[in-house]
């Protein structure tokens, strides 16, 4: 996929469901994996063009891993021109040593989240931005059915009134092929996670369904996309299509 596509899906998404307004400041989330390296690829070039003025921060949270390198997204955000800030931390010494978590996971994305949030309220920013595509709603869709029994997936927009703040995801009409494509494209920078609980998660599970279910019904991951996009989920704000788009969602 090339640059020009990635800002054409996610200028879609933006407008859809207006997930910037003029004098935001949006804190990127940045994990050092494919998604969110893409996704600020696409909110710097969104910036140059879009009709509402932002700016944009980008933020890692240090898990504190060992043989994690953050430099070369240091100088692509230096080649960008874009505020880097990384919050150093010991989430994964506290969870992997000190508490030795069975399911790690869900303590370790509530305490990244809390630091990247408190990290973003610190900078001004007032709205946070995720690199979620299409894929991850999808799979959050089938595990919310299969694990929760009910039909959910997160929104494209979430006000998160504890912290005051608004988390958007504008890459959710992007694929995860495309995001793939794009990422050996433009050669990102992509600092894989040294996490032990990578790849083993219910998420792969759910990964691997999705394509296995694809592969027997092709079309099936976007027919359930369309499912979600279209399934009256509840705090899922409306969505503003516009009629010469609409067709090729
Ligand atoms: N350590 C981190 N610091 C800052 N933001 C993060 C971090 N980890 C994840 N995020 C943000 O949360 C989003 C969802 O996290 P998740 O772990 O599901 O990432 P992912 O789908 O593997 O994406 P990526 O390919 O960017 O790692 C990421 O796209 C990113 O925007």
């Amino acid at each position: 996929m090339k640059l020009q596509q990635l800002l054409s899906y996610t200028r879609r998404a933006v407008d859809d469901y207006q997930m910037i307004q003029p004098g935001d400041k949006i804190a990127i989330g940045i994990s050092g994996g494919k998604d969110s390296l893409a996704l600020l690829y696409a909110l710097h070039g969104l910036k140059r063009f879009y009709p509402n003025p932002f700016e944009i921060h980008a933020i890692t949270v240090d898990l504190g891993f060992i043989n994690f390198n953050l430099d070369p997204i240091r100088d692509l955000c230096r080649q960008m021109d874009v505020p880097y800030t990384v919050v150093q931390t010991d989430i994964g010494h506290i969870i992997f040593e000190d508490r030795k978590e069975k399911n790690p996971c869900a303590l370790c994305a509530k305490m990244r989240k809390g630091a990247f949030n408190e990290q973003a309220k610190a900078l001004g920013c007032n709205k946070l931005a995720y690199g979620h595509h299409k894929d991850d709603l999808v799979e959050t869709m089938l595990l919310s059915l299969i694990f929760e029994g009910r039909f959910y997936s997160f929104s494209p927009v979430t006000y998160l009134d504890r912290m005051d703040i608004t988390l958007i995801r504008p890459l959710m009409y992007v694929n995860e092929a495309d995001v793939i494509g794009f990422s050996h494209k433009y050669h990102l920078p992509v600092c894989k996670s040294p996490c032990p609980a990578d790849g083993v998660t219910k998420r792969e599970y759910a990964k691997e369904l999705a394509a296995q279910l694809n592969r027997d019904h092709p079309g099936a991951i976007e027919r359930m996309f369309g499912a979600i996009i279209n399934g009256n989920i509840p705090n899922w704000p409306p969505r503003h299509t516009c009629a010469n788009h609409s067709k090729d969602k």
